[in-house]
């Protein structure tokens, strides 16, 4: 395997604290001193920064099931450009994985058509129906990092309760979608002044909140990691704000799109706006921005859902829920958060590494010499126009097309291999 040297990057390091300039080495597939390599390919950064791989919670690749939409090598691919090494795999799929073999299935594919690494996630329940508990001991020795019934979420408490306790003992986090069926049936966007003008039916901000409330509940009774998917609302940043402050084990995430959008959105009628949660009141919006920059949010997550135009080319109210993200989450992450003042460029980057690693279990993301050279390299100051006909992705499904930006993935290396340049 060959060997790299790094010269002239700004070194983002958020878990040993490293925000300076430098050279990064790469032998054999993982991190070296610089000094130490003999003979590598040299590099210059020309000061773009360097950072550990970016790690995504939230990825649905469609396959099996939906290879038009994605397949886990163009979703992988995506990802690379994204500066993302590391995505969670949704677990639902068609058919779902909620067993051993869809694991299997899963690594076996990935490991001949990714390109970046693909952390398996299995499901909570039998088919994510949310009735009786998967096999949960079976799943994690096929692989899994985390648990997940992501697109739909289990109502029955005694049952969570119980899917909460063997996550515990089988050493698994739990990725939960948040949301009361009862509040958020027959809603097609956000409860609020713009579902009443517009006319369409609402989903309940309650929904999102009565869920992150017992998850809360059973996260302090049971002691274990529940972890929060897309928070969207306000009032389940104040939950988690407070829980975290009586140190019970509750964390979560933030998409790009509930950052930038908000209900207003779809006056537009533009189903690339139609997402679950769905896109959120501007107080929502604010307040989710003060989590992250209060560290209530720990990760940013894509929450990458790819649909075919077909499927998307339909009246708003009969359009599947999902947008993609992979390929756009950096520059609008920097835009709203960055370079508006919110937080620094090293703060964005633990939210795009440390901070899901963090969620996921896994010690010492960092660039520490000897581990693997999971690497990131972009340019914050490169400014560029979204154009979704460059995606990798196979979905176009973005409301960000258009967008003027800036921060742009430069390089992307997983285990020492470049799987996207754009020096
Ligand atoms: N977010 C979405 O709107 N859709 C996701 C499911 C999910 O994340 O809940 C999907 O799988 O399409
Ligand atoms: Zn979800
Ligand atoms: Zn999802």
């Amino acid at each position: 395997m060959s060997s790299f040297i790094f010269r002239n990057a700004r070194v983002i390091d958020p878990v040993r604290k490293i925000d300076s300039r430098g050279d990064v080495g790469v032998i054999d597939g993982r991190i070296a001193e610089a000094s130490e390599v003999r003979g590598g390919e040299v590099i210059d950064l020309g000061g773009k920064v360097l950072s550990p791989g970016f790690i995504d919670l939230h990825v649905h690749l469609r396959q099996p099931g939906n290879n038009m939409a994605e397949t886990i090598a163009s979703g992988t691919a995506a990802a690379a450009a994204g500066g993302f090494t590391s995505v969670v795999a949704m677990p639902n799929t068609n058919p779902p994985a909620d067993t051993a073999g869809a694991i299997e299935f899963l690594r076996q594919t990935a490991a001949k058509k990714a390109v970046v690494r693909v952390l398996p996630c299995g499901c909570m329940t039998k088919g994510y129906a949310g009735e009786e508990m998967a096999g949960i001991g079976s799943l994690k020795a096929a692989g899994v990092v985390a648990l997940s019934d992501d697109g739909r979420c289990i109502q029955d408490h005694a049952l969570m309760r119980h899917v909460v306790e063997y996550a515990k003992s089988f050493n698994l986090p739990i990725l939960d979608h948040c949301e009361d069926k009862c509040l958020a049936a027959g809603g097609v966007m956000h409860e609020g002044k713009w579902s009443v003008l517009l006319g369409m039916n609402g989903i309940s901000g309650a929904s999102e909140e009565l869920m992150i409330a017992r998850n809360i509940i059973l996260a302090r009774q049971i002691g274990w990691k529940i972890h929060m998917q897309h928070v969207s609302v306000k009032e389940s940043v104040e939950l988690l704000r407070n829980a975290r402050a009586k140190g019970i084990p509750v964390t979560g995430e933030a998409t790009p799109h509930h950052l930038t959008l908000t209900d207003e959105c779809i006056k537009k009628y533009d189903t690339n706006y139609k997402m679950n949660p769905p896109l959120r009141s501007e107080e929502d919006r604010l307040a989710l921005i003060a989590g992250v920059a209060d560290g209530t949010i720990t990760a940013i997550a894509t929450d990458h859902a790819p649909h075919t135009m077909t499927a998307k080319m339909v009246e708003f109210d009969y359009a599947p829920f999902g947008i993609i993200g992979l390929e756009t989450a950096l520059p609008v992450s920097y835009g709203e958060l960055v370079a508006k003042g919110v937080i620094s460029l090293p703060k964005l980057v633990e939210l795009f590494t440390a901070g899901p690693a963090d969620i996921l279990g896994f010690d010492d993301y960092s660039l520490a010499p000897g581990n693997p050279a999971d690497l990131t390299v972009f340019d914050p100051e490169a400014k560029y126009t979204v154009d979704k006909e460059q995606f990798k992705s196979n979905s176009r499904n973005t409301p960000f097309d258009g967008w003027e930006v800036q921060c742009k993935t430069m390089l992307t290396m997983v285990g020492g291999k470049i799987v996207y340049n754009e020096l």
